[in-house]
């Protein structure tokens, strides 16, 4: 019998890519769609490229409308998620692609989101060691954000492996649907149009708090990450260039073995062929991560360097991925890694 899952947030980029998603899993019947300033509007007007749902009417986002699903998505602004998943019964699988349960330290939610921690529940990044015994059977999921999903695959097995030093550090570009469909001024087409420009410098991006809780689970100790992302003109797509000092007696072969070893087994990283680079147009469209290292000799450092779709693994295609494992379902139901480049 399938699984029938509500949306809310279904106007906005990260819902409407779950929804292209889910209208391919085979075990999700769609249920209630909700939205906020779109609420009575056909979904068609907003999504057009969900043309199976275009009549579907958006409704507002409350715990009734919620009521009466087995899973219900939240792809809301972060911030507005605990409200809502605390009127949702227990039994109900709640999946948060928002920011508002992903951190354990109430002290840093507090800084980087200026309000009061809501808590934590199991993360959805199931290539994270001990990940999916978390997930296996929770009905409470906080999704990543998208940058610590790119740089948290880029580094964890230099630090599991223990060949890196405990600092890193971090550029990333993203595409701009990683900021939302509200108009920003920075977000002008004329803006952003053959130009890249970083943001959030100086360590004031809200996901570095998250970047350094996933690295240090899983280093001997706490990792420091300097992390400056840069705006791409380009609509999907995150390739994050993140580096650390290598530790005395790493080499070239051990770097390598480590990542072959960590990610043999993963359906959805790829840790690619020696001399090939991640490209985002090699994933635009697909759950796949692809994923390359190397060992610069005379910095003394390794490199790592992440390719992610910003709305698919990083967001609603990881969503779906944690979903599955919490469900019982083999985790790749539903999720493509074939990429639709150029
Ligand atoms: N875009 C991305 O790449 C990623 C996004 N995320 C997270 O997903 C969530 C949604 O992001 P995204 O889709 O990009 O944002 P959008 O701005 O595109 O969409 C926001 C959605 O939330 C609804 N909404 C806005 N305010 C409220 C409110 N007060 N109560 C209920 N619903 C509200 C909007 O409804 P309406 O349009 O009707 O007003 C819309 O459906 C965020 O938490 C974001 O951080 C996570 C990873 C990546
Ligand atoms: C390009 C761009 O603006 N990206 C967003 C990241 C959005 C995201 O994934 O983050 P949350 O789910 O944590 O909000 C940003 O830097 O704020």
């Amino acid at each position: 019998m399938a699984v029938r899952a509500a949306v809310a947030g279904a106007s906005g980029y990260a819902g409407g890519e779950l929804l292209r998603l889910l209208l391919v899993h085979p075990e999700i019947e769609i249920g209630a769609l909700t939205g906020n300033s779109n609420a009575g509007q056909r979904l068609g007007a907003l999504q057009p490229h969900l043309l199976p749902l275009a009549d579907r009417v958006l409704q507002e986002t409350t715990a009734e409308v919620l009521a009466g699903h087995e899973v219900v998505f939240l792809a809301l602004p972060h911030g507005q998620s605990a409200a809502v998943a605390e009127q949702l019964g227990p039994e109900v699988l709640v999946v948060d692609m928002g920011a508002d349960f992903r951190l354990k330290d109430a002290a840093d939610w507090e800084r980087f989101y200026g309000s009061p921690h809501a808590g934590t529940w199991p993360y959805g990044l199931p290539e994270l060691p001990g990940a999916r015994a978390a997930l296996e059977g929770s009905r409470r999921i906080a999704v990543p954000g998208c940058y610590p999903t790119a740089v948290t695959l880029a580094l964890v097995p230099a630090y599991t492996a223990g060949l890196a030093e405990n600092e890193a550090v971090v550029v990333a570009a993203s595409g701009t649907s990683g900021a939302g469909k509200s108009p920003k001024t920075h977000l002008l087409g004329s803006e952003v149009m053959g130009s890249m420009s970083p943001y959030g410098v100086g360590g004031g991006h809200r996901h570095t708090p998250e970047m350094i809780q996933n690295l240090g689970a899983v280093a001997d100790g706490p990792v420091t990450v300097s992390f400056t992302p840069t705006l791409a003109p380009m609509s999907r797509g995150i390739l994050a260039t993140c580096s650390a000092r290598a530790k005395p007696g790493v080499t070239a072969e051990s770097v390598r073995a480590a990542y072959e070893k960590a990610y043999a087994d993963e359906p959805f990283v790829h840790l690619l062929p020696e001399g090939q680079w991640p490209a985002t147009a090699s994933v635009h469209g697909s759950n796949a991560v692809q994923v390359q290292v190397a060992y610069d000799a005379a910095a003394g450092r390794i490199i790592a360097i992440s390719a992610i779709d910003n709305l698919t693994k990083g967001t609603a295609g990881g969503a779906l991925q944690s979903m599955n494992i919490a469900l019982g379902l083999d985790e790749a139901t539903g999720l493509s890694t074939i990429g639709v480049a150029p």
